[in-house]
């Protein structure tokens, strides 16, 4: 088995005086999808971000490959092979589609992931090189930000709200892409707001609610019940315990 990839220690990050992610541990293997679950709030974003150093840590550690990335600022971190796809994509919407990519290709830390390989991952964006990232459906957005990250050559590759506002056709099209990305090994937190997609597409499902995790399970070893209920607070002692002899 592979070892830990990236560690999180007793992470805390604050939006002001909320604390939005508390005191949180997370290890990920290499090689390893993990899909990050929990609702609106729970503080989803916010970990990715604050692994991307896109958001500040207010205590706690991040490290990758053992290394320390708690003190650098995002674009050392991408050097580092951490990629982040944000909410909303944020591609630059006047560029092409090839333009967009080309940016990350650029910085690439390794030459494992070029244009080819990365075509050959993502087949709908092919046809798609020369026309402006404004002029893309939702799903071909996703699809060519989640290009444009493997571009940077990620150790790490991590997927805000995958599916969030694309059409049935285009969250398959993606997941069909992020399935290939997984079988060459690459290690991936996904933020997935669709219990069946989260569930499907990882080894591993982390579930958090205000700020914690309260669920981190192998997805064949949990019933979409349980992943609901800790995404809601319900746990079984809230069921009262003489409720079956009550309806005898
Ligand atoms: N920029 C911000 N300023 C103030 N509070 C914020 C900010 N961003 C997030 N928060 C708050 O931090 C908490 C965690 O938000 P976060 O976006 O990380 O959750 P999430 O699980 O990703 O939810 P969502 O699915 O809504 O994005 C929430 O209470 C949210 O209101």
């Amino acid at each position: 088995m592979n070892g830990p990839l990236l560690t999180v220690t007793h992470l805390t990050a604050r939006h002001g005086l909320l604390t939005a992610v508390r005191e949180m541990s997370l290890t990920v293997r290499a090689g390893e999808v993990v899909s990050l679950v929990g609702a609106n709030g729970a503080g989803k974003s916010t970990l990715l971000r604050t692994i991307a150093g896109a958001h500040p840590a207010t205590a706690g550690h991040i490290a990758l490959g053992g290394r320390d990335v708690t003190g650098m600022r995002a674009y050392q971190r991408v050097r580092e092979g951490i990629a982040l796809v944000p909410e909303g994509r944020r591609l630059f919407p006047d560029l092409t589609v090839e333009e967009n990519l080309l940016v990350a290709a650029g910085r690439s830390r390794t030459t494992r992931w070029d244009l080819d390989r990365v075509l050959a991952a993502f087949p709908m964006l092919r046809p798609l090189l020369r026309q402006r990232a404004s002029s893309l459906s939702g799903g071909q957005q996703q699809a060519t930000a989640i290009a444009r990250a493997l571009l940077t050559g990620p150790r790490l590759l991590l997927v805000d709200e995958v599916s969030l506002g694309l059409s049935p056709a285009a969250v398959a099209d993606v997941y069909a892409s992020l399935a290939t990305l997984a079988a060459e090994g690459v290690t991936m937190i996904l933020v997935e707001q669709d219990l069946t997609r989260a569930m499907s597409a990882a080894g591993r499902v982390v579930c958090l609610r205000e700020g914690q995790m309260v669920l981190a399970q192998p997805a064949d070893a949990v019933t979409r019940q349980q992943v609901v209920d800790a995404y809601f607070g319900i746990r079984e002692s809230a069921v009262p315990a003489d409720a079956s002899r009550e309806r005898t």
